[in-house]
C-alpha cells in the first residue's frame, strides 16, 4: 500500500474537476481542498472541453442530477477519456431507483469509468446481483461482497471500490481489503462522496489505478478512524469538522501507524 501517495498529492497539488451533487458538493469541496488537491466545480456542458483540460482527473457523481445535467456527465466523461484523463464515477442510489439504474447503464455504453466507488447496494446493482438498497444507503444482501466487487469489475472492465465498514478494492481478479474507518462515516451524508472524489485526486498522481483506488480508501478511512478515536462521545456534527481537520493535518506517518489491510 503506497501511503507515501498522500505527500506525493499534497507536493503536486492536483486539479480535480467533479460534477457533484447539490447536497454535498460543499463537502467534496473542501474536502479535497482540505487534504490537498486543488477542486472545481461546474454545471455548464459548454466548459466541458476546458475543464477536462485543466484537470488532471474527473469524478462524475450521479447523485442528483437533471436531464441536463445526464447531458453534461455524458460530454465530460467522453471528453475524459478522449483526453486520457483518470475518471472515476460514483454511482449515487443506483441500486433504490431503477430511472437510475438505467441512467448510468446508459451513461456507461458512451464512456469507460478507470474506477467506481459505490457502496454494496450500488455497486451490486451495477454487477446485477439481488441486494435491497435502501436510498442512498448500502441496505442488505446476503451475497458476497468480495463476489460482487469483482463481478462489477469484470464486466464493466475497471477497478471497483465497493465501500462500507470494509472497503473492498480490486481490478476483477486482485483483490484488497481496508479495515480501517469509524461508523461516524455513515451518520454524516456525503462521506461517500468525499471517498469517491479523493479517490479521483489519488489516481492523478498513480497511473495504477488499483493502487490509487486503495491508497484512497486507507487514507480516507485511516482518518476517520483517527479523528472518531481522538474525541470520546463524537456526534455527526462534529465529526464532520474534526473530519476536515484530519484530511488537513494527519501525516502519512500516522496513517502508517494505525493501517490495516488485507
Ligand atoms: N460501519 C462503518 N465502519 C467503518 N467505516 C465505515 C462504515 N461505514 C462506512 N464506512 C466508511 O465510510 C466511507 C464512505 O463509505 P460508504 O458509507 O460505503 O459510502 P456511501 O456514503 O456512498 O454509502 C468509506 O471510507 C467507508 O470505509
Ligand atoms: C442525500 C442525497 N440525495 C441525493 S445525493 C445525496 C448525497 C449522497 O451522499 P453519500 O453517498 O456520500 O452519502
Ligand atoms: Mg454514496
Amino acid at each position: 500500500m503506497k501511503v507515501d501517495l498522500l505527500d506525493t498529492l499534497r507536493h503536486q497539488n492536483p486539479i480535480v474537476f467533479n460534477i457533484s451533487n447539490f447536497v454535498t458538493v460543499q463537502d467534496v469541496a473542501n474536502g479535497l481542498n482540505a487534504l490537498g488537491a486543488s477542486p472545481i466545480m461546474s454545471e455548464e456542458v459548454a466548459e466541458a472541453g476546458e475543464m477536462v483540460g485543466l484537470s488532471s482527473a474527473v469524478c462524475l457523481n450521479l447523485g442528483a442530477f437533471t436531464q441536463t445535467q445526464v447531458e453534461q456527465i455524458r460530454k465530460v466523461g467522453e471528453v475524459a477519456n478522449q483526453q486520457h484523463k483518470p475518471l472515476v464515477i460514483d454511482p449515487v442510489a443506483v441500486g433504490a431507483v431503477a430511472y437510475r439504474k438505467m441512467v448510468a447503464n446508459n451513461l456507461l455504453t458512451h464512456f469507460h469509468p478507470d474506477v467506481i466507488r459505490g457502496n454494496a447496494g450500488e455497486i451490486a446493482a451495477l454487477a446485477d446481483v439481488d441486494w435491497q438498497a435502501k436510498g442512498i444507503d448500502a441496505g442488505e444482501g446476503t451475497g458476497d461482497l468480495v463476489a460482487i466487487a469483482q463481478a462489477c469489475a469484470q464486466k464493466l472492465n475497471c477497478v471497483v471500490i465497493l465501500s462500507g465498514p470494509t472497503d473492498v478494492i480490486t481490478d476483477g481478479t486482485r483483490v484488497v481489503k481496508v479495515l480501517n474507518g469509524t461508523p461516524l462515516f455513515q451518520v454524516h451524508v456525503g462521506s461517500g462522496d468525499m471517498l469517491s472524489s479523493i479517490v479521483a485526486a489519488f489516481c492523478a498522481v498513480e497511473p495504477d489505478y488499483f493502487e490509487a483506488a486503495q491508497t484512497a480508501c486507507l487514507v480516507f478511512a485511516a482518518i476517520g478512524e483517527r479523528v472518531a478515536q481522538a474525541t470520546p462521545n463524537l456526534g455527526a456534527g462534529s465529526f464532520s469538522v474534526q473530519l476536515m481537520d484530519g484530511l488537513q493535518l494527519t501525516t502519512t506517518a500516522q496513517i502508517n501507524a494505525i493501517a490495516a489491510h488485507q
